[in-house]
């Protein structure tokens, strides 16, 4: 049964604003997780910053971080982002929604991110991720998992989709575990 939806997408077409477009419409639901947003100095791209439903930020990468973690300009603070996804609750089983933005090249250094992104995939509880469209065969890999819908966001269908997307979600919550 599919319990889990992934959004993905070429850069910058908008799936962190359609997840958080969808969080916003879920709002009577407890959602856990995290999104990612850009970091801009003097309108220039500089890095990632990881922001936790509950309001918590961290940067996850900077081009001024300096460690063998780098995704094109940007140096990845790995041990940070670990320190973070341990302040998120997110296999406390009080949620009904797990978020994750997004799982990507940066995101997959960290072995403890992996993990949670198979418990969180694996859990009965539905989980809304972002998907990178090219993040090597072990992220290709879980798009290829039964139990996940891929929703491919272009500029075209960005704005329809957050309520059907929302509809999709309420259905996931209300299926009992072990149904279908
Ligand atoms: N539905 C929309 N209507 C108008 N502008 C949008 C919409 N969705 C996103 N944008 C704008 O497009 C830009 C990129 O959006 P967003 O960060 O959500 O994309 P993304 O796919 O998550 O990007 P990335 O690939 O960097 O993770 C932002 O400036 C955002 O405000």
């Amino acid at each position: 049964m599919i319990r889990n939806l992934l959004i993905t997408g070429m850069p910058g077409t908008g799936k962190t604003t359609l997840v958080r477009r969808i969080a916003d419409g879920l709002a009577g639901y407890r959602a856990v997780g995290f999104y990612t947003q850009e970091l801009r100095e003097a309108g220039r791209r500089v890095g990632f910053e990881l922001v936790s439903l509950d309001g918590r930020r961290r940067v996850l990468a900077h081009t001024e971080i300096e460690t063998p973690f780098r995704v094109g300009r940007y140096g990845v603070d790995v041990a940070g982002f670990e320190e973070f996804l341990a302040s998120v609750p997110f296999t406390a089983g009080e949620a009904d929604i797990i978020v994750i933005d997004e799982i990507g090249k940066m995101e997959w250094f960290s072995h403890r991110f992996r993990e949670i992104v198979r418990e969180a995939l694996d859990t009965a509880t539905p989980c809304l991720a972002t998907i990178a469209l090219k993040g090597g065969r072990e992220i290709e890999a879980l798009r290829l998992r039964r139990d996940v819908r891929v929703v491919e966001v272009t500029r075209t269908n960005r704005d329809s989709l957050p309520p059907v997307l929302e509809e999709d979600l309420r259905r996931m919550v209300a299926a009992p575990p072990g149904s279908g």
